[in-house]
């Protein structure tokens, strides 16, 4: 079946620049697609951009930044929201679906800094911003020496502290840095053996309302979705679901597709790094899930729900920031 012809759709986004750029790329896509249609952006603060002082998982977790896109949504102000995968949580809220998921980007962690070149070269006491609890964790398990602090606010606020010489240096997804045109700013990429990213970085997702009667927007959409990205990140999606789901927990899940199968490999570990599960499997590209559950069970197996309840005593004692 043809999908119907859109006349006029809009696109919900953050007005970070990050989200802007994902947003004007899934614009410019489907302008490709659909030369007839007319397609607005429309831009919007959410709680998580404001919420600036706070670590992200003290005071509500992924939810915070899409959750004004999906009001929108609903009051028919918009009909699509373009997010960072990374950001959404496992479970959408009722009459919300994800149509589209968009080739990837650069999965990797990125070392940022002025002045020096690794995470290796960085002296004792030299300050490290991230507040990611994944990327915190490995950096005290492997550079106890360091110091981490905490680093919040869209990728431009995050360069100016770096550059003000709030840190050493700090640590960011290669593929916002990639897509804002600013690659010279990584001094080196992590390898996923390094540092395992976070489930779903550096994939966009496109969501919507679902079940709309007057247009067909999954098949609008359609075009637009990566297969193997999308099993990938479902595999991945499966991983953190079994665990919690938000950014409470150091949490890794990172997948490959090749042709017709996947390599998932996943890791927990407490924030201060010095206890870790990790677990990796091949198996069937179009059974993410299944791949997902198993590789959950074996890091079940490991321990990782008494690291899990280790967790959730040291984000209990660790100071709000
Ligand atoms: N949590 C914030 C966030 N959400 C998505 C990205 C980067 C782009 C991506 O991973 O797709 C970032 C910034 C970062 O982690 O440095």
């Amino acid at each position: 079946m043809t999908p119907q012809q859109p006349s006029r759709l809009i696109i919900a986004s953050r007005e970070s620049r990050l989200a802007m750029w994902q947003a004007e790329h899934v614009r410019a896509q489907l302008s490709l697609l659909y030369p007839q249609c007319s397609i607005e952006i429309l831009g919007m603060t959410t709680r998580g951009d404001q919420i600036l002082d706070r670590a992200l998982s003290k005071v509500g977790g992924k939810g915070l930044f899409v959750k004004e896109l999906e009001v929108a949504m609903a009051e028919g102000r918009a009909d699509l929201a373009v997010h960072s995968l990374k950001d959404v949580p496992m479970d959408l809220p009722d009459g919300f679906e994800l149509a589209a998921v968009l080739e990837r980007e650069d999965p990797r962690d990125a070392f940022v800094s002025n002045d020096y070149a690794s995470l290796d070269e960085l002296p004792p006491g030299a300050v490290v911003g991230t507040s990611s609890l994944r990327r915190q964790s490995l950096i005290a398990a492997r550079y106890p020496h360091l110091v981490i602090k905490p680093l919040r606010g869209n990728l431009d606020t995050r360069l100016g502290k770096l550059d003000r010489g709030d840190y050493a240096a700090i640590i960011l997804a290669a593929a916002g840095l990639k897509r804002l045109g600013l690659p010279e700013r990584i001094r080196t990429t992590l390898t996923p053996e390094e540092s395992l990213p976070a489930a779903g970085q550096g994939a966009m997702a496109i969501e919507i309302v679902s079940g709309r009667t007057d247009i067909d927007l999954r098949a609008v959409l359609a075009p637009l979705n990566h297969a193997a990205t999308e099993q990938a990140v479902r595999a991945e999606r499966k991983v953190s679901k079994v665990f919690g789901g938000s950014c409470q927990i150091p949490l890794a899940a990172f997948a490959t597709v090749v042709g017709d199968s996947m390599h998932l490999t996943a890791m927990v570990a407490t924030p201060d790094g010095k206890r870790t599960a990790r677990a990796e499997l091949s198996g069937a590209a179009h059974a993410p899930e299944a791949l997902g559950q198993q590789v959950s069970d074996l890091l079940g197996q490991q321990d990782a729900h008494a690291i899990l309840a280790a967790c959730k005593v040291q984000a209990d004692a660790a100071p709000d920031v």
